[in-house]
C-alpha cells in the first residue's frame, strides 16, 4: 500500500471550484481551478448548475493529480470546505437537481422572508439560530424551491427528495450517493439549525412546511463521514473527514482558535469572523452568531458579519465597466488616484448585508466631479471593501465589548497591498496577512488530516502558522473619521433610494 503523504482540499467557491494538495508541512504540492457558469435569471437572482459545480470538481481533483503527479492511494483525506447557505435539492433515486443552486447571493426568495419577518418570527429566529431574517440563508430558498417546482412539496413530503448546502451535495456525489451529511458551521447557515440543542428546528421546519425527511444528518468538523468510491477518485476509497463552509474554515485554517480572535477573508464577499469560545454570544447589533467549528466534542461558536459584495466588485469594473484587465490592476491604478478621496461607490448590488441588512438598496456612487478619473473611481471601488469591513469591526467591538487588536486577513483580494494598507488606515488597527491566502482550503485541510492522524492535534498545527506581512495604521485619526463619516453618509443615501419598480 502506498504511503499517505497528502491530504486534498476542494474549495468550492461562488465563482470557481478548487483541489489543493497539501503534504504535512502544507506544502502545496499540486492544484487546480476551474470556474464555472454564474446564471442570472432575473435581477437580484444567481444560480449554479449544481451538475456544473460536480463537473468542475471532478476535474480539479483530476488536475491536481495531474499537475502533482501525486497518486490517489498516497491521499490520507479529503476536506471539503464550500460556499455556504447556496440551496440544492434532488431527486434521492436518480440523483438528478430538480432545480438550479439558488446560490447565496440571491435574492429570489425574499419575499418569504419578509413574510417571516413581518408575521413577527424575527426574535425566535434569532434566539434558536443565531441569525437574522434573510434570503441569504438556506430555509426561504428550500421553501421558494418547492413552491415553484410542481410537485416538489409532495416528493419532499413523501422522503422522495434530499436538501443538501454544497458540502451535503459533493460528499453524496463522492461517496457514490453513500453518505447524506453536513457539518455543524454549515447547517448553521441554513436559518433552520438549533445552533443550542444541536439539532434541525422542528419549530422552524414546521412554520416554514419543510419536511424533516429531506433535511441530511449533522456531523462536526472533523470526522470520516464516508469514503470516495473507486469511480469518483480514481480507483482509491480515501476517507472524506474534514468539512466546513468556507469562512469558518478559514477560521480554522488563520488558527484563530482562541476566543476574541478575528479574520477577515476577501473573496467574492468579504466576511469577519470572530471566535468568540464555546458559548454562543447573541449579537445586539445585527451581527450573526453562528458554529465557528466543532472538534472533539466541543464546539466554538463565532459572531459574523457577512458582506455580500467585496472582490467582485473589482469584477464588476473588469468584466463589467471594462475598467481593468485584471483584478490585481487594480492596486497600481488606485495608486495613481489624485482626489481627496471625495468619491464614494457604495457596491450595494445584491442589497447590503450585516450590519444593515437591507435587501433592497442598490448599488450607488457619490461625489463624482467633471474631474473623476478612472483611478479614483477604482480606488473607491477598493476602499468600499474597507469602508464595508469597519462596518463590522465597529459593530463586533461593540457586541464583543473589546475594541480588536488585530485583524488576520486571507483570500484573493488580500493580495492587494494598497488594499490592506487603506484597510489598517480607516480601522485604527493593525492588519495581519496570512502568508498562505488559501486559507479556507487550509482549514479544511487541517480539520480532515486530524481526523485521521496525519496530524496528531491543533497544537500540533498551531505552530505551523506563517505571517505574509504586517500593516500598520497610519492615518492621522482626524483624517479616518472624516473620511469614515462620509462614507456612513454615502450609505444611508443608498439606503433612502428605494425607486419603485
Ligand atoms: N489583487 C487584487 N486586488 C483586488 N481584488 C482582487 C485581487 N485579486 C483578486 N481579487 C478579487 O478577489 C476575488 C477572488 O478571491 P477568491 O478568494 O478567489 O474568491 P472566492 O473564493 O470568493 O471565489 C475576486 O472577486 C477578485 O476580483
Ligand atoms: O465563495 P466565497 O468565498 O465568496 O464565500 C461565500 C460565503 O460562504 C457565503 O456565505
Amino acid at each position: 500500500m502506498a504511503e499517505k503523504k497528502y491530504v486534498m482540499s476542494i474549495d468550492q467557491g461562488t465563482t470557481s471550484s478548487r483541489a489543493i494538495i497539501y503534504d504535512k508541512k502544507t506544502n502545496t504540492i499540486g492544484s487546480s481551478q476551474k470556474e464555472f457558469t454564474q446564471i442570472f435569471p432575473q435581477s437580484g437572482w444567481v444560480e449554479h448548475n449544481p451538475n456544473e459545480i460536480w463537473n468542475s470538481v471532478q476535474s480539479v481533483i483530476a488536475g491536481a493529480f495531474i499537475e502533482s503527479g501525486v497518486k490517489p492511494d498516497e491521499i490520507a483525506a479529503i476536506g471539503i470546505t464550500n460556499q455556504r447557505e447556496t440551496t440544492i435539492i434532488w431527486d434521492k433515486k436518480t440523483g438528478l437537481p430538480i432545480y438550479n443552486a439558488v446560490v447565496w447571493q440571491s435574492r429570489q426568495s425574499a419575499p418569504i422572508a419578509t413574510k417571516l419577518y413581518e408575521e413577527g418570527h424575527s426574535e425566535m429566529i434569532h434566539e434558536k439560530t443565531g441569525l437574522i431574517i434573510d434570503s441569504y440563508f438556506s430555509a426561504t430558498k428550500i421553501r421558494w424551491i418547492l413552491d415553484h417546482v410542481e410537485g416538489a412539496q409532495e416528493r419532499a413530503e413523501k422522503g422522495e427528495l434530499m436538501f443538501g448546502t454544497v458540502d451535503t451535495w459533493l460528499v453524496w456525489k463522492l461517496t457514490g450517493g453513500e453518505s447524506f451529511v453536513t457539518d455543524y458551521s454549515n447547517a448553521s447557515r441554513t436559518m433552520l439549525y438549533n445552533i443550542h440543542k444541536l439539532e434541525w428546528d422542528q419549530d422552524i421546519l414546521d412554520l416554514l412546511n419543510i419536511p424533516n425527511a429531506i433535511m441530511p444528518e449533522v456531523k462536526s468538523n472533523s470526522e470520516v463521514y464516508g469514503h470516495t468510491t473507486n469511480y469518483h477518485f480514481y480507483g482509491a476509497n480515501t476517507p472524506i473527514s474534514g468539512m466546513a463552509g468556507d469562512q469558518q474554515a478559514a477560521l480554522f485554517g488563520q488558527m484563530a482558535f482562541e476566543p476574541g480572535m478575528v479574520k477577515n477573508t476577501y473573496g467574492t464577499g468579504s466576511f469577519i469572523v470572530m471566535n468568540t469560545g464555546e458559548k454562543p454570544q447573541l449579537s445586539e447589533n445585527n451581527l450573526l452568531t453562528t458554529i465557528g467549528y466543532g472538534i472533539n466534542g466541543k464546539i466554538h461558536y463565532a459572531l459574523e458579519g457577512s458582506i455580500f459584495v467585496a472582490g467582485s466588485s473589482i469584477q464588476w469594473l473588469r468584466d463589467g465597466l471594462k475598467m481593468l484587465e485584471n483584478s490585481a490592476d487594480s492596486e497600481a491604478i488606485a495608486k495613481t488616484s489624485e482626489n481627496d478621496n471625495e468619491v464614494f461607490v457604495v457596491p450595494a448590488f445584491t442589497g447590503l448585508g450585516a450590519p444593515y441588512w437591507d435587501s433592497d438598496a442598490r448599488g450607488s456612487v457619490f461625489g463624482l466631479t467633471r474631474g473623476t478619473s478612472k483611478a479614483d473611481f477604482v480606488k473607491a471601488t477598493l476602499q468600499s471593501i474597507a469602508y464595508q469591513t469597519r462596518d463590522v469591526i465597529d459593530t463586533m467591538n461593540k457586541d464583543a465589548g473589546i475594541d480588536i487588536p488585530l485583524l488576520k486577513v486571507d483570500g484573493g483580494a488580500a493580495n492587494n497591498d494598497w488594499l490592506l494598507q487603506f484597510q489598517a488606515d480607516i480601522l485604527g488597527t493593525k492588519v495581519q496577512r496570512a502568508h498562505n491566502l488559501e486559507t479556507t482550503a487550509l482549514g479544511a485541510a487541517y480539520l480532515a488530516g486530524l481526523a485521521v492522524g496525519f496530524w496528531e492535534s491543533v497544537d500540533e498545527i498551531k505552530n505551523m502558522y506563517e505571517e505574509g506581512g504586517i500593516f500598520e495604521p497610519q492615518m492621522p485619526e482626524a483624517e479616518r473619521e472624516k473620511l469614515y463619516k462620509n462614507w456612513r453618509l454615502a450609505v444611508k443615501a443608498t439606503q433612502v433610494f428605494k425607486p419603485e419598480a
